[in-house]
């Protein structure tokens, strides 16, 4: 048996479980490894749908150049498909890409332009813009437009998702993928939801893009915009192809965690995956952490290959030049909860009185207690904050804990250093939890960083 053309090699790539970096964590963590496609990365799948949908539409016609927008591997991926069919390439990328990508679309022939990652989508001189110019300046072109295409997303219902059920024999409960245009993430819940209407999709954003807030507030807070290193997700526009109806909740991962869990993933898994696989996995556990019993299964989308990164996150002189790999070691979660005098658990139950929190606060002499309902964490108080609403109105103390919490404390890593810690904690999150190796929830709060810093 054969091929007669390299495309026909799109899909069909192996799930594969994770076994060192799941440590301490129930159920089961499935990778979905999508460097097995020809062009090392899952944009192969979208990549030839939106051509074929084009050709059949009739807007791409023999001899035409594609012109598209990408950070890479949808560019590989039209590139392939260009090749198989004869037509020429134009790419725009932004200068923070690895200079391997656009090695390679140059080495599959593809015309490569670079435009400046920090500015606005609106402005001329993005990579948005000046792909759509040319698209209307050069004959015979066709602009898929990745982000707003929906070809992309019904890539993803007709292949990546049907492949997931049947390789988990129907049991996969979660999904997580890190969402750039959002066509993998939608693609595959939009198909798995539909098999099953209770399996949740966690989609995995970065620091600096628009995509967790404006679910969790529907506004597009520009605010939430900057420069941010890892490539492939994340965006500062709302792309067509992310219906937020099908992911249940985001989670952001910094560059710096993705970076450390992908060189993770090469050296204890054996997966020599791109940066955006971190952040993934990194998200994706985060999460298992918090919320997984024994029998939950989820499948993790690992987009590209590691080739594409080996200037970067695994050259530990990047690494380091970034603060990603510290020469001096920075003491951990881990360390932090190790040296705390007391490490049991208090909490109060969310229909417990206020007057009994209050009681138990001053009677610790703590400043925060988390919330739980069962064994759930569902809230939290602070001591300051019950104060004001007490001041406000006494008749408080005679509520419910439920009615008066705040959300519950942040979940983090025990391998979470010092450093990102501090930046967690904030006035509204003023502790977080951590499982420890015995799976007990301990908690750590701005004292515990303090008196972490000043050893
Ligand atoms: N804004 C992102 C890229 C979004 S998705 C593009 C896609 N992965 C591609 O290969 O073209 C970034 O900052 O990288």
């Amino acid at each position: 048996m054969y091929y007669s053309s390299i495309i026909q090699a799109i899909g069909n790539t192996p799930l594969v479980k994770l076994n060192k970096v799941t440590k301490g964590i129930k159920g089961t963590i499935l990778v979905k490894v999508e460097y097995f496609n020809p062009g090392n990365s899952v944009k192969d799948r979208m990549a030839l749908k939106m051509v074929e949908d084009a050709e059949k539409a009739g807007i791409l016609k023999p001899g035409g150049t594609i012109i598209e927008g990408t950070s890479g591997n949808t560019g590989m991926g039209l590139a392939l498909a260009a090749i198989a069919k004869g037509y020429k390439c134009i790419f725009t990328t932004t200068d923070k890409q690895s200079k391997e990508k656009v090695d390679v679309l140059r080495a599959l022939g593809a015309e490569v332009i670079i435009c400046p990652t920090n500015v606005a989508p609106s402005d001329p001189r993005s990579y948005y813009c000046v792909a759509a110019k040319l698209n209307k300046e050069i004959p015979n072109s066709f602009y898929p437009n990745q982000y707003d295409n929906l070809s992309n997303t019904a890539a993803h219902y007709e292949t990546t998702g049907p492949e997931i059920w049947s390789q988990t024999e129907g049991k996969v409960t979660h999904f997580a993928a890190g969402v750039g245009t959002g066509g993998t993430m939608c693609g595959v819940s939009k198909f798995l939801k539909e098999k099953n209407s209770s399996i949740k999709s966690i989609g995995i954003d970065t620091y600096g893009s628009v995509f967790k807030k404006y679910k969790e507030t529907g506004v597009f807070d520009e605010n939430e915009i900057f420069p941010y290193g890892t490539e492939g997700i994340g965006e500062d526009i709302l792309p067509k192809n992310v219906d937020f109806s099908l992911i249940d909740q985001f989670i952001k991962v910094t560059d710096k965690d993705a970076a450390v869990m992908t060189r993770k993933l090469a050296r204890e898994e054996g997966l020599f995956v791109g940066w955006s696989s971190g952040s993934a996995v990194y998200g994706a556990l985060e999460y298992a952490r918090e919320h997984f019993t024994d029998n939950d299964v989820m499948v993790v989308i690992l987009p590209d290959h590691g080739t594409r990164y080996l200037a970067k996150i695994y050259n530990d002189v990047w690494m380091k030049d970034h603060g990603y790999l510290e020469s001096r070691s920075f003491a951990t979660a881990k360390d932090i909860i190790a040296d705390q005098k007391n490490g049991k658990l208090i909490t109060i139950a969310k229909n417990d009185k206020v007057a009994e929190a209050v009681k138990i606060l001053n009677g610790k002499g703590i400043s925060q207690i988390p919330v739980t309902d069962g064994d759930t964490f569902v809230g939290s108080l602070t001591d300051s904050k019950v104060l004001k609403k007490l001041i406000e109105n006494p008749g408080l103390k005679d509520l419910t804990v439920g009615e008066v919490m705040e959300a519950p404390f942040t979940f983090v890593g025990l391998d979470n250093t010092i450093d990102v810690l501090s930046s967690l904690i904030t006035k509204d999150n003023t502790a977080l939890l951590v499982r420890d190796e015995k799976n007990d929830v301990r908690i750590i709060t701005q004292a515990d960083l303090l008196s972490a810093m000043a050893r």
